[in-house]
């Protein structure tokens, strides 16, 4: 077992490198992305990926091994009708509408416009932006709207939330009414940069502590939620799948 001070060193190691694998080795995470991941990723999320380096804010966006997760946990429930809260340049919207049938259908919220119409032309140029019906404002009220409408409870097959960590309680308690029983949501980034187990005295950036303890609340949360069934794994910045039971 890690004591603090290997915690500690963990935590300000992946600070230091700068992209957000909980791996211990990181050249243990380049080769998951050389040998399974970059030669079967599409081109278009490749161009993706490479436009987005390029952006200010790229720590933002989902890594490619988790798109690549995505991507195949689609196709693998045969996923239809998903709901996307946290957008930023479309990687993890990509990797989702290519992995949809013709017909599937994102629902997609941010509220940044302008980053996601810097990924749009490549998401069109791939032929899925049929797919995708992008909302621009806070999410919450779009789900409050959805809930008082009534008619999208239990109508989502898949829903991905990464978007603003305060809030994803709030989101639980709207969106595990409209996922559909025996559907799954998938909350991102619910290791926190590994911070989840970072002593109190740890170097800590200023987000990282400040969304830390909301993180901490959701995963204690989920835990003992009756009404859903969890994994979380350590994939990206660490995914927690919710499976719909009741
Ligand atoms: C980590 S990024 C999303 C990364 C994205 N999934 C990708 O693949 O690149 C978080 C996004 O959440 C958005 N966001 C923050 N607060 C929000 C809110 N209240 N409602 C909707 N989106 C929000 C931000 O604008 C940002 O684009």
């Amino acid at each position: 077992m890690a004591t603090n001070g290997e915690n500690q060193n963990q935590v300000s190691r992946h600070q230091e490198v700068g992209h957000k694998s909980l791996l211990q080795s990181d050249a243990l995470y380049q080769y998951i992305l050389e040998t399974s991941v970059y030669p079967g990723e599409p081109e278009c999320l490749k161009e993706l990926r490479d436009l987005t380096a390029k952006h200010p804010w790229n720590i933002m966006t989902t890594s490619a091994d988790e798109g690549q997760f995505l991507n195949l946990l689609i196709k693998l429930i045969n996923a239809k009708n998903t709901m996307e809260i946290g957008v930023y340049t479309g990687y993890s919207l990509l990797a989702t509408a290519l992995a949809l049938p013709h017909d599937g259908k994102i629902l997609a919220m941010d509220i940044n416009r302008e980053n996601y119409e810097l990924g749009l032309p490549v998401i069109q140029k791939a032929g899925v932006a049929h797919k995708i019906d992008f909302r621009e404002g806070p999410a919450l009220p779009f789900l409050d709207q959805m809930i008082e409408d009534g008619k999208y409870h239990g109508s989502f097959d898949f829903i991905f939330v990464d978007a603003d960590k305060d809030n994803y309680l709030n989101y639980h308690k709207r969106i595990i009414e409209l996922v559909k029983v025996g559907g799954v949501i998938g909350y991102d980034n619910t290791l926190w940069n590994g911070s989840v187990v970072a002593p109190p005295d740890a170097p800590l950036r200023k987000y990282v502590r400040y969304y830390r303890d909301f993180v901490l609340e959701l995963n204690n949360a989920l835990a003992v939620d009756p009404r859903i069934e969890i994994c979380q794994l350590p994939v990206g910045d660490g995914i927690t799948l919710c499976r719909r039971i009741s």
